[in-house]
């Protein structure tokens, strides 16, 4: 064992090797890795016409979203988002088989996809994507992969994690994964993170976060 496996105290889920992931459809890169909490960014995750497609499907909804239900600002984040069904379409069902073999979590502990929207000034605060009321024992989220759809955020929209002082550029077809499934909970806690506001353009993001137990 050398210097710097020694430092690493606990087991991940996520277990790729190399700078490759070879899905059922498509060949992911593995850009940077933070090694604990583990922290890796993806490239290659989707295609360009994947990202157009998941964008103009969600920003149908997100309109129809704003018709009638009380519109209460929720300073946390001040995004707009909307989830998909499981497998609710061919390229929903298509990237959920892909993210559930990048995330080595089978697809049944999938939440559906969410996708946000940020428009300048938008942000989403920092936040740990787990549920910290919840007991080891339920069916907490595990891990998350926050997708790229868009190339337009010319200035801000990084993902940030305060503690470790590091941050993710969005780029389109990218992603960052992260989980928080340590018996060390200060490493869960390390994972907190946001989405900076948008200075210039607009972010879009799609999220898969995975549960403990299966939820299909
Ligand atoms: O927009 C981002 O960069 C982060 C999104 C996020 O934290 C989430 O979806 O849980
Ligand atoms: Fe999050």
């Amino acid at each position: 064992m050398n210097a710097k496996e020694s430092t690493i105290k606990e087991l991940t889920i996520f277990n790729h090797v190399g700078n490759k992931i070879q899905t059922e459809d498509r060949e992911i890169n593995i850009i940077a890795r933070l090694a604990e909490p583990l922290i890796v960014v993806l490239g290659n995750v989707l295609s360009d016409e994947e990202c157009d497609k998941l964008i103009r499907l969600s920003k149908e909804r997100l309109q129809r979203s704003k018709i009638g239900a009380s519109r209460k600002i929720d300073e946390m984040r001040t995004s707009k988002g909307m989830f998909f069904q499981d497998a609710e379409n061919e390229l929903i069902a298509r990237i959920e088989k892909r993210v559930a073999s990048i995330m080595n979590i089978p697809g049944e502990h999938a939440e559906g996809i969410h996708v946000l929207q940020y428009k300048i000034g938008q942000e989403y605060k920092p936040h740990v994507d787990y549920f910290s009321a919840m007991d080891a024992q339920e069916n907490n989220r595990l891990s998350s992969l926050v997708m790229y759809l868009n190339d337009d955020v010319e200035k801000g929209g990084e993902t940030i994690f305060p503690h470790l002082k590091f941050s993710v550029s969005p780029q389109k077809g990218m992603a960052v994964y992260f989980e928080y499934f340590y018996n060390d909970s200060s490493l869960n806690e390390l994972t907190l993170h946001g989405g900076a506001p948008v200075i210039k353009g607009e972010k879009w993001v799609a999220t898969q976060w995975m549960r403990r137990q299966r939820i299909r």
